[in-house]
């Protein structure tokens, strides 16, 4: 299994590349995060949201390997903690399939690709900007991870 970060969004802040490779590191060679940037579509004023957000979702959908699952992230999307995504990183692991976590851009991930997702799931209520949740994603992926080895790092 594969776990791998498809976001919208490159050339973040040195602070943002930073704070990502501090958790993505910590990660064990059997439970890598690998993060694929995406270009993010170039606004302009013919071009609505909901056109920009089609586009991204084709190149979004371009570097998702086949029969991988797909885990949206919104911020509508359910409320799990940190237990059930150790949880579900554990079922993960046994059954194989890669899984990617999708972040969207400044307007938004495609509302069909978001109800074709396997799972979408919020960070938090708060709208978040895209650069801190890759940031926080791959913290709670270490943290999950921290959980199903009984590692200290994670403390009830
Ligand atoms: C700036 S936000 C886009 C906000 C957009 N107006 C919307 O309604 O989705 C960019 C991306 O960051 C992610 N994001 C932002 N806040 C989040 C949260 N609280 N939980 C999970 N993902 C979030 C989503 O993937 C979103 O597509």
């Amino acid at each position: 299994m594969q776990l791998i970060i498809a976001a919208v969004g490159h050339k973040m802040p040195a602070w943002i590349e930073t704070a990502f490779q501090e958790y993505a590191k910590r990660m064990p060679p059997e439970c890598r995060v690998l993060l694929k940037e995406i270009k993010p579509v170039e606004r302009s004023g013919s071009k609505t949201a909901e056109t920009v957000m089609a586009l991204e979702r084709t190149k979004i959908e371009a570097v998702i390997p086949k029969n991988a699952r797909i885990v949206a992230l919104d911020e509508r999307g359910k409320d799990w903690t940190s237990v059930a995504l150790s949880q579900n990183l554990t079922q993960w692991q046994q059954d194989g399939r890669d899984v990617v976590f999708v972040i969207g851009g400044a307007d938004g991930l495609d509302a069909e690709f978001k109800a074709r997702a396997d799972t979408l799931i919020r960070i938090s209520s708060l709208t978040l900007p895209h650069g801190m949740v890759r940031v926080l994603l791959a913290e709670q992926l270490y943290r999950a991870w921290s959980i199903t080895q009984n590692h200290p790092y994670h403390r009830v």
